[in-house]
């Protein structure tokens, strides 16, 4: 069976790394700080790295305890995100990549900037609204496209 993004990243614990690595730099960050504010919400880390293993192709924890997707578009309802604050988070996200030790071949690494440029798009899209229509979409799974994945 191939490997999940999620198994080559190094699973949970390499998605807990990751997510505490980006989160340090949202509440410290000149233009993340102004949405995610400097009082970090403790929960936030736990919650990002369920959502990332979920879409990355491991256990469906967000799914089963926070809501699924319905629930993370509305996190983002109203917050307003401008260009400039979304970039940023797409860098913070590669940048944490690195200091969390996540594989750093060109293809994994693709797949992961991919799926933070599609998303963000996506939570600045619905930030702009005061809140999100009803919507049954399951959390959507990210794979390693038609290339596959490296070969060994
Ligand atoms: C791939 C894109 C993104 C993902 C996967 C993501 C993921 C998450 C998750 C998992 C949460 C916590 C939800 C919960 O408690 O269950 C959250 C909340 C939040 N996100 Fe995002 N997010 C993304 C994009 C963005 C962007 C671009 C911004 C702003 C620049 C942003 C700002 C926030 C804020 C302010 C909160 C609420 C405060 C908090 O939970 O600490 N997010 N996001």
């Amino acid at each position: 069976m191939t490997v999940t993004l999620y198994e080559y990243a190094g699973g949970t614990d390499a998605m807990r790394r990751l997510a505490q690595a980006h989160y340090d730099r949202c509440v410290s960050d000149p233009l993340l700080v102004q949405v995610f504010g400097t009082t970090p919400r403790p929960e936030h880390v736990e919650h990002l790295a369920v959502w990332l293993g979920e879409v990355f192709g491991g256990p469906s924890g967000y799914t089963d305890r926070y809501g699924g997707h319905h629930a993370l578009l509305s996190h983002h309802a109203g917050l307003g995100i401008n260009e400039a604050q979304r970039v940023a988070f797409v860098e913070a996200f590669m940048a944490a990549a690195d200091e969390a030790g996540l594989p750093a071949d060109a293809l994994f690494r693709s797949r992961l900037y991919e799926y933070v440029e599609w998303g963000t798009r996506i939570a600045h899209s619905v930030s702009q609204h005061p809140t999100v229509g009803p919507s049954d979409d399951p959390v959507p799974l990210w794979d390693w496209g038609p290339d596959g994945p490296p070969s060994k």
